[in-house]
């Protein structure tokens, strides 16, 4: 078996895949048309962050059966069109959030003693002690948005430090966040009260553009701000236009809109402190990912185990079969409530009734559970992690059986619960095949879960479908398919639009300004 190795990882990795007898070519720096000439080749293919796994290189990739990503970002892999193929996508979280979490603390330093700068100077022949007055930390508040595993660690690093630690996280329990000796808050309020603020969520549809000129107005006067996660969370031309105008005192950022930056004005900024993405950029960070994808490979290719699979559940051959469309449609049942409930989860209903009941239903949970995650902690997650990883949030699973299915032969419910509300969603199974979502709350609906959606709740008003036609109309985005539910005639109502581009962020503020709509989500399934 073959195994192409196309970015810089870890040499231990290397010799684990050699000793367990695969034939290695280490080929970096390839241009896409180089990789897609060869990747016929290989079995397996490892990456980090450069190489581009495109649909057209899957396409041409006819041997391969598992993408490793050294690390845990997997933004430049096309999943959908590796899972279409059979390709397993695999990566290692976990194995670099301590060195992130150091460098993060390691920007905070940097911009509020201005050392880079000060360095720079330096190495010109200056010394120019006035210039370089620099700020404490000890005693400031740091406001951390998303308290995952990064977030976690730069929370401990930072109490450590004698800052008072606050964050905003919507799926974190008010619970976590007290044993860890954090203040959770509203992002808005969050936001007005820090002294610095470090970044450490996804890029995801509700993350995209967070920190933007708006946002930015309700700092404080002279806060920094630090963004070690993805380059788009942070507008980079609002903190620009701050860092001119003097609301913002510094920034420190790992990641960009565009790697490399081109003609970026943040780099080189006497405010700025900019790194090439170097969060994960420790030797032993580098070990311990390589290590761990070099196993996960071998284990795969030699004896078929599966660990770390962000798009593979691990299900006996024998109830593939018949499992295979509920694991998807509990999968998409999750994503889809996930995206559209928003606060802390503290407990998760599976209700499995009539044909749904009579199946091995682990596997099923597993999967609505990582549905409901992913949109969340998107790589960090996957079939194997997703219960641990609810358990960890505070999250109590339950699961309830009833050979009873109503309407339908067999159907799924996934009830999610907060301190504030309460989400129910079913899903059914058309032709034994295709999912629906049938029910959401007291709804009655018949959505296809697939691709890009609008949901809304609005008023059930004449001219509230036209006026969302129009609009997208007008932005050249094409309806595919349009779902309605309403309480009664003149009440509350839910409209789900399937489109065939997702919309930006301008289109979405748009449709919120729409009359009678009460509110909308943008889905990804
Ligand atoms: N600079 C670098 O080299 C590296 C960057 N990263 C990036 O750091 C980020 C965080 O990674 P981990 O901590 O490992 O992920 P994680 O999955 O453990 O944590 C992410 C946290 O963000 C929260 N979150 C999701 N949506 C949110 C929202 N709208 N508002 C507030 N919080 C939200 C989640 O609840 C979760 O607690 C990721 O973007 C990852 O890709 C990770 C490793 C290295
Ligand atoms: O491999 C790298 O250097 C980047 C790490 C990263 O961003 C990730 O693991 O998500």
């Amino acid at each position: 078996m073959k195994v192409l190795v196309s970015d810089n990882i870890s040499s231990k990795g290397i010799e684990i895949l050699k000793k367990a007898g695969l034939d290695v070519d280490v080929k970096t720096g390839l241009k896409p048309e180089e990789l897609k000439s060869i990747i016929g080749e290989y079995h397996a293919l490892v990456i980090r962050s450069a190489t581009k796994v495109t649909a057209d290189i899957i396409d041409a990739a006819k041997n391969l059966k598992v993408i490793g990503r050294a690390g845990s970002g997997l933004d430049n892999v096309d999943k959908a069109a590796a899972s279409k193929k059979g390709i397993v996508v695999m990566n290692t979280p976990g194995g670099n959030t301590i060195t992130t979490a150091e460098h993060t603390i390691a920007m905070m330093f940097a911009i509020a003693r201005k050392i880079p700068q000060a360095n720079a100077s330096m190495a010109k022949g200056e010394w120019e002690k006035k210039k370089f007055m620099g700020v404490e930390l000890f005693n400031k508040t740091l406001g951390i948005i998303g308290l995952g595993n990064i977030g976690g660690e730069v929370a401990k690093r930072a109490q450590g430090l004698g800052m008072n630690v606050i964050a905003y996280d919507p799926f974190l329990s008010e619970e976590k966040a007290k044993k860890m000796g954090i203040k959770k808050m509203e992002i808005a309020e969050l936001i007005s009260q820090a002294d610095f603020i470090t970044i450490h969520t996804p890029l995801t549809a509700e993350t995209r553009n967070l920190i933007n000129a708006k946002t930015i107005k309700t700092m404080k006067d002279s806060a920094y701000i630090i963004n070690c996660a993805r380059g788009g969370i942070v507008n980079e031309k609002d903190i620009y236009d701050a860092l001119e105008s003097g609301k913002l005192a510094g920034a420190a950022l790992d990641v960009f809109e565009k790697e490399p930056p081109e003609n970026n004005p943040l780099v080189g900024h006497e405010k700025v402190v900019c790194t090439p993405h170097l969060g994960a950029s420790t030797q032993e960070a580098q070990e311990n990912v390589a290590i761990a994808i070099a196993e996960q490979i071998a284990d795969y290719l030699i004896y078929g185990t599966i660990r770390n699979a962000v798009n593979f559940p691990s299900i006996p051959a024998d109830q593939v079969a018949v499992l295979q469309p509920y694991i998807t449609l509990s999968e998409k049942i999750g994503s889809f409530s996930s995206q559209i409930f928003e606060g802390g989860i503290t407990e998760v209903t599976l209700e499995y009734r009539g044909d749904a009941s009579l199946l091995n239903i682990s596997p099923l949970t597993i999967a609505a559970i990582k549905g409901l995650l992913t949109p969340i902690l998107e790589e960090t997650v996957n079939f194997v992690n997703a219960p641990f990883i609810a358990k960890e949030r505070g999250i109590e699973v339950k699961e309830t059986k009833s050979t009873d299915a109503g309407d339908y032969q067999g159907a799924i419910t996934m009830k999610i619960t907060s301190p504030q509300k309460i989400l129910s969603v079913t899903g059914t199974l058309f032709s034994k095949r295709d999912p629906r979502i049938v029910k959401i709350n007291d709804f009655t609906v018949e959505i296809v879960p697939e691709g890009n959606m609008l949901f809304m709740y609005n008023n059930d008003k004449p001219g509230v479908i036209g006026n969302i036609g129009t609009l997208l109309g007008k932005n050249n985005i094409n309806i595919a398919r349009m779902h309605f539910g309403r309480e009664k005639a003149g009440g509350k109502a839910i409209s789900v639009v399937n489109i065939d581009a997702p919309v930006t962020h301008k289109i979405l503020q748009e449709i919120k300004n729409l009359p009678n709509i009460l509110d909308v989500k943008v889905i990804n399934l």
